[in-house]
């Protein structure tokens, strides 16, 4: 099949290198020219695994096609899907002038049927208003079809997600339009959902809501076992069995950033409230995750009080492990709260460089802790588990290993002579 994505960004990557794998020609359009150049010459903008060189064999075998021209992408293709950004304003509602100016675009460019697919995470009632929107703009409603098919994929293992997902959500009206995405998929194999366009829009705020929930609820309990001198991890464990709870996210820790799940749970709170349902979870979920940087700074405090002159170091910047993605990251937010206390910080990350004052960035993550007093990990990278701790302590001044994502044993490391330090850990 011809398809056509619009916006190069995770999502609209993945989705893009991923549909040219299983074998139709892809069109990805994306306004920013220079990363359409970028793309062009097989580079990938983002770090994600596996995607860089998915992008560069569908380049080479024809598959996959980069561009700014949108007119010539939808002309030439069936389906098209949108994968912009809809990110949060002030108040709590979703910015959505990137799909806007999409809709507006596509309305001239619809001389032939299409079948248009949002993969945009979206409020309630936004693929009925990109209906009114397109027959309003005077696109014949005989010409398209609305499909929401929301996407679950995580950065980090983007690819993987999208070839093997859980289920695949499609919300629509009439049989054309579904039966259409599900033959798309079909070399998928995964099982299907098929519902209405807003119940479509609502299982994935659900889905991101309760995801969150999980996190502060572990988060929660992770405090209580920190009082009262418990191993959090066991307690986690121990719910885990019960297939009801299911072990997945109950990793307590700094809590949760990224793109989507703060932005995600605002836009169902603002939504709920327009409705006059008071989102009572929802709000505790977000005042847990809010405060969660800060408990664990004030644990910090508790144990080392006289930090000012000490040499702290932080590993770990980008929000979660294997993605450079920053967007809302606790291990950003808890540098920032640091600084402004007056501490200078020593940071390493694998794939993140950015300017963050009262902060020094090294490119080694031994260099990084040379001299230091305290180690901080803030994101749990593959890296920061595998080191070699007996450098580590040869390198170190102090011996204060402060783990806020639960990454490490404790025992793995006292054999060194370091001390352990986390919230709800023996
Ligand atoms: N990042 C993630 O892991 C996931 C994101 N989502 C949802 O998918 C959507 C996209 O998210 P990301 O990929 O993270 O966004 P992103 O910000 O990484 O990428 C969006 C891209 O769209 C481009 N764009 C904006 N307007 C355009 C236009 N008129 N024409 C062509 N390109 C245009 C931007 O330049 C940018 O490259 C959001 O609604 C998000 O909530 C859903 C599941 C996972
Ligand atoms: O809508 C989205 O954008 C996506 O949001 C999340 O994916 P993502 O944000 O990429 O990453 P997650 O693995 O879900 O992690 C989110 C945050 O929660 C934290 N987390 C995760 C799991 C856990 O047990 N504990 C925990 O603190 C991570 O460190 C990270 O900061 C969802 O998992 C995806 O299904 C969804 O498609």
């Amino acid at each position: 099949m011809n398809v056509c994505v619009i916006g190069a960004g995770y999502v609209g990557l993945t989705t893009s290198a991923v549909l040219a794998d299983l074998g139709n020609y892809v069109y990805c359009v994306e306004k920013d020219e220079q990363k359409v150049e970028t793309l062009k010459n097989g580079h990938c903008p983002i770090f994600e695994p596996q995607l860089e060189p998915l992008i560069k064999t569908h380049l080479k075998n024809d598959r996959l096609y980069f561009t700014s021209n949108l007119a010539k992408a939808i002309n030439d293709s069936s389906i098209i899907f949108i994968a912009v950004g809809t990110p949060t304003l002030s108040d709590g509602s979703t910015n959505l002038s990137f799909l806007e100016s999409v809709i507006e675009e596509l309305s001239s460019c619809i001389h032939s049927y299409k079948v248009i697919t949002t993969k945009s995470t979206v409020p309630i009632g936004t693929n009925q208003k990109i209906i009114d929107e397109l027959i309003s703009l005077g696109v014949p409603s005989h010409l398209f079809d609305v499909v929401s098919n929301p996407e679950f994929l995580r950065e980090g293992s983007a690819i993987q997600d999208m070839l093997q997902p859980d289920r695949i959500v499609i919300g629509g009206k009439g049989n054309e339009p579904i039966h259409s995405i599900k033959q798309l998929y079909e070399p998928l194999k995964a099982p299907y959902l098929v519902t209405s366009l807003e119940g479509a829009e609502m299982i994935k705020y659900a889905s991101n809501a309760f995801l969150a929930t999980k996190i502060s609820f572990i988060n929660e309990m992770s405090k209580i076992c920190d009082s009262y001198n418990i191993d959090i991890e066991k307690v986690a464990e121990g719910i885990g069995m019960d297939p009801r709870i299911g072990p997945h996210f109950l990793g307590a820790g700094l809590g949760y950033g990224g793109s989507c799940f703060p932005k995600d749970l605002k836009a169902l709170t603002y939504l709920a409230k327009q409705k006059q349902i008071i989102p009572y979870l929802l709000e505790a979920t977000k005042t847990i995750n809010d405060q969660q940087v800060e408990f664990f700074i004030e644990k910090l405090m508790k144990t080392e009080p006289d930090l000012i002159d000490k040499k702290i170091t932080i590993w770990g910047l980008s929000f979660k492990p294997n993605t450079d993605d920053i967007r809302e990251s606790q291990s950003i937010k808890m540098i920032k709260l640091l600084s402004a206390k007056g501490y200078h910080l020593h940071v390493h990350d694998p794939v993140v460089n950015i300017p963050l004052s009262n902060t020094t960035f090294y490119e080694s993550l031994y260099d990084s802790i040379e001299q230091s007093d305290v180690l901080i990990i803030a994101t749990d990278w593959e890296l920061y588990k595998q080191a070699d701790w007996s450098l580590v302590s040869k390198k170190m001044k102090g011996n204060l290993l402060f783990d806020c994502r639960n990454c490490i044993l404790p025992e793995t490391i006292s054999h060194f002579g370091l001390h352990y330090l986390g919230v709800g850990r023996l």
